[in-house]
């Protein structure tokens, strides 16, 4: 067969990244919105930002930012270099991290049928995982998580009615069935705009909305430099890896 015969390929789907950067960072102590507090002397949001433009699927990333903080986001993404072939956009957020991502969606212009949706919060997932996510929503999956197995065992508890009170263990779940899931989680728009219209409730995060569709999440190997900075402790792990990162690099 010539090539002039074989089929046209089909077009990939074109994929959008929606970042809540949203949340205050109360966890993490005292200070500006977690996502624009310096890493490595670079806002969070920034290395949150490149990891996801560094994906060559990524065309469109939108960053949800603090209610009060769009002008500064904007600002802050053009006083830095980002890859040309991305479009960005900035979208102000909403009292919580659900509300963060559908104001995300919403701003989502027509032809992007393939989203992501990622922690500002994450902001050293390699490309890999970002590229491994995307692979797998275009394989069919509804809904993509990367995820790690546990190093600890969990417990399920009653929860203390005085804070601080022992609390009684109810079961313990098989560790080797359960996956800590990060971000950037990826989906099939059309399931993951459903799920925000229609499921209600609080949830952490976006995959078990659809999950709650009765669709189909799958899996896929997470990384261990995909961790969320939650509390001080993670800071102190990401300016670690990052200036691992820049002695490798040579920078
Ligand atoms: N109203 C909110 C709350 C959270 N987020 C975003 O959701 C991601 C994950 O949330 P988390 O790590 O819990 O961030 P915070 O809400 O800022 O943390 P904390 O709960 O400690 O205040 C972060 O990138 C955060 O900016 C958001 O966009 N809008
Ligand atoms: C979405 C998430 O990062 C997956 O692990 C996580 O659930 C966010 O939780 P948070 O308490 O809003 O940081």
């Amino acid at each position: 067969m010539s090539d002039d015969s074989r089929p046209a390929p089909a077009a990939a789907a074109r994929t959008a990244v929606v970042i809540p950067a949203a949340g205050r960072g109360v966890r993490l102590g005292p200070g500006a919105p977690k996502a624009l507090r310096s890493l490595g002397g670079t806002p969070m949001l920034i290395h949150a930002v490149r990891a996801m433009a560094a994906s060559r699927a990524v065309s469109l990333v939108v960053v949800v930012a603090p209610p009060d903080g769009a002008a500064e986001v904007k600002s802050l993404l053009d006083a830095h270099a980002l890859p040309e072939r991305t479009d960005f956009a900035v979208v102000p957020g909403g009292e919580s991290r659900q509300e963060s991502v559908r104001l995300g969606l919403e701003a989502l212009p027509p032809g992007y049928d393939i989203v992501l949706v990622h922690d500002a919060a994450r902001p050293l997932v390699p490309v890999d995982t970002v590229d491994a996510v995307i692979e797998a929503v275009r394989d069919g999956a509804p809904a993509v998580v990367p995820a790690l197995p546990l190093a600890d065992t969990v417990k399920q508890v009653e929860p203390a009615a005085v804070p601080g009170a022992p609390e009684p263990v109810v079961a313990t779940p098989e560790r080797a069935r359960l996956r800590a899931v990060q971000t950037p989680q990826g989906f099939d728009r059309a399931a993951l705009v459903r799920a925000h219209e229609t499921v209600a409730g609080d949830v952490t995060d976006d995959a078990s909305m659809v999950e709650q569709l009765g669709l189909t999440v799958v899996v896929v190997p997470g990384h261990e430099e995909a961790f969320k900075v939650t509390r001080p402790l993670d800071l102190v792990l990401a300016e670690a890896v990052l200036a691992r990162r820049r002695l490798n690099d040579g920078f």
